[in-house]
């Protein structure tokens, strides 16, 4: 039977979001229906929100969760009803291009339910990032899920799904971060200092934040920074250098995803040294003009990094263990605990910089 649930929509371009009922469909074969307990407020839930990623309105908002597996369709092996979970994007084929090239988060065939949940009056439903959770229940593919340890806390679990795994992966994975390296952060929201939390768990020593707001800064050294930058003040560039004695640092991290930043990140990286850009441009920006001697020059490499180049099935667990071993402090992206209807007054205050995450615990009749 389908069932009738709480569900916070983006319902037109700029309008605030409204909790209403949603109708979620029984799981067809391969599709999973979860029981939400905890979905962190992401800057792109704002993006859907703004019409910025997509013009498929309604958005059924909500990626960033933990939750239990409620039932599955036919022919699921992955997760059993019981199961705690994390949910992630999209679902790999194991078979394309990408997946035989043994990189499957490049999976050229990725995907999410087939069935759509709905509004009451039928209207289907666009899930934000093919999730949609922040609801009492959702509807994703069985390969979205990924079972972890049921005594981790929902709350901050939940945030691997999305801004922590890709901070984290653009440092470990992509940027390929090793025990002695120097790490330079651009931008400290919860992607850079997920990323500061991986380079420390990797080895670096030496791990530079760099933000326009203190309390930003503040928040990174408690994640690992031992170095931090405002570069509202000062010139980034010349302090990572300082900093690295007068080299710049082995990789540098972009996850503010500007041109300005990401010319900051080309000329403060060492020799041979690695540029990852995880923060996401505009269509409209440009790289800007650098010198293409420098970058034959300086050698080494200029990465971008997409969900943290992230294998859900390896790193959520992995991330889960590191967190449960008091090794990775994830409780320290949880800036507060919200509830459904609470979502439109967490984007203000991420807008603000006042929160690093606002997590809603959903509660309903379970
Ligand atoms: N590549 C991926 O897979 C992926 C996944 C999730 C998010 N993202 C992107 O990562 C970026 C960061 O996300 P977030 O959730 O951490 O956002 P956030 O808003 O929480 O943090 C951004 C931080 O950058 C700082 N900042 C802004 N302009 C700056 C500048 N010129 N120089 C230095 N710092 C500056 C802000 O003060 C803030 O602390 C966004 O572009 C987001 O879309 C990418
Ligand atoms: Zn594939
Ligand atoms: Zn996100």
């Amino acid at each position: 039977m389908p069932q009738t649930v709480k569900g916070v929509v983006a319902r037109e371009k700029g309008a605030p979001v409204e909790l209403v009922d949603i109708v979620v469909p029984d799981p067809g074969p391969g599709e999973a229906v979860v029981t939400v307990e905890a979905c962190g407020v992401c800057h792109t839930d704002l993006h859907y929100r703004e019409g910025g990623i997509s013009d498929d309105f309604p958005f059924l908002l909500g990626h960033e969760a933990a939750g239990t597996v409620e039932a599955v369709g036919e022919g699921v092996t992955e997760v059993a009803p019981g199961d705690f979970v994390i949910l992630n994007w999209r679902a790999v084929c194991g078979q394309c291009r990408a997946c035989a090239k043994g990189k499957p988060w490049y999976c050229f065939d990725t995907h999410n339910a087939d069935q759509k949940m709905t509004l009451t009056d039928g209207t289907e439903l666009s899930p934000a990032l093919g999730i949609g959770a922040f609801a009492e229940k959702t509807l994703v593919a069985a390969g979205q899920c990924t079972k972890v340890d049921p005594d981790a806390e929902a709350a901050a679990v939940g945030l691997l799904g999305c801004g922590v795994m890709a901070g984290f992966g653009a440092a470990v994975n992509t940027g390929q971060v090793d025990r002695g390296d120097s790490v330079a952060v651009i931008g400290c929201g919860g992607v850079g200092d997920a990323a500061i939390a991986g380079a420390r768990i990797a080895g670096a020593t030496t791990i530079i934040a760099v933000d326009v707001d203190d309390r930003k800064l503040e928040k990174a050294r408690e994640l690992g920074a031992t170095h931090t930058v405002n570069s509202a003040q000062d010139d980034a560039v010349e302090k990572i250098r300082e900093l690295t004695g007068g080299f710049g640092a082995d990789v540098v991290i972009d996850a503010v995803g500007r041109p300005e930043t990401y010319e900051q990140a080309f000329f403060a990286r060492d020799l041979a040294g690695t540029v990852v850009l995880v923060g996401v441009p505009t269509p409209e920006m440009k790289v800007p003009e650098l010198p293409l001697i420098e970058v034959f020059g300086r050698g080494g490499a200029l990465k971008s990094s997409w969900y943290g180049d992230c294998l859900p099935s390896r790193d959520f667990p992995m991330l889960v263990d590191l967190y449960r071993q008091g090794r990775f402090d994830l409780d320290a992206f949880v800036t507060e605990r919200i509830g459904l209807g609470d979502v439109e007054a967490a984007f203000e205050k991420m807008h603000g910089g006042d929160v690093l995450r606002s997590v809603v615990m959903i509660e309903g009749e379970q």
